[in-house]
């Protein structure tokens, strides 16, 4: 049985541009980001990857790569689910700034604690710890069956939402988490062992 579990980190947001911190926020992609989520799907395309059901956030920049990678792997139609569970980290107060005044003002390593540690919360907003506990439980309950009973499942989602997933499933530590960095539009391509552990990993750049 292939329990397939591809994760997808949306093309760039209008926001990725200008630097701005993102969370709940809602940009759109911009050019480059629409031909990096059509590359993501040319890519899983060329591995004669299909899917029987797609997982998104609530937010656009994650839908509209979702979609752009099902049109591009002709599933337009593929049922798919969108849920705040799997949105970006709520960078609370934030959300808007420039992430290089932010350095200016704070500090560069009170600026990366913010931006990579596992659980210093940003003003007003959710550490990973925090990310982890909403995205966790939504996997759990909502992805890893459909995966387990042999559903190939694909996953649009965040940088910091998909972190948290990629920390459970590479059993990375709250010290190995910080350098954990997932480029847009690149595809993780997972399958897993019936005890739910990970198989096989490739992440298909390049
Ligand atoms: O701004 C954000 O929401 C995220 C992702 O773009 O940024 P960072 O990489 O700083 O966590």
């Amino acid at each position: 049985m292939d329990r397939l579990l591809v994760l997808v980190r949306h093309g760039q947001s209008e926001w990725n541009l200008k630097n701005l911190f993102t969370g709940w926020k809602d940009p759109g992609l911009t050019e480059l980001g629409i031909e990096e989520a059509r590359t993501a799907g040319r890519r899983l395309k060329e591995m004669g990857l299909q899917f029987d059901v797609a997982y998104t956030s609530d937010l656009s920049r994650a839908q509209r790569t979702c979609k752009l990678i099902l049109d591009e792997i002709a599933q337009p139609q593929l049922p798919t689910i969108a849920d705040q569970a799997l949105n970006e980290r709520d960078y609370g107060d934030l959300a808007g700034l420039n992430k290089d005044d932010a350095r200016a003002r704070w500090g560069e390593d009170q600026v990366h604690l913010w931006r990579r540690s596992y659980d210093v919360q940003p003003p007003g907003g959710e550490s990973l710890k925090d990310t982890v506990a909403r995205v966790l439980p939504y996997y759990i309950r909502e992805i890893l069956p459909r995966v387990m009973r042999g559903e190939r499942v694909l996953v649009a989602a965040h940088g910091n939402s998909l972190r948290a997933l990629v920390m459970v499933l590479d059993g990375l530590t709250p010290k190995t988490i910080p350098s954990l960095e997932l480029a847009t539009g690149i595809p993780l391509v997972y399958r897993l062992n019936p005890d739910t552990t990970v198989a096989d990993k490739k992440v298909l750049e390049g």
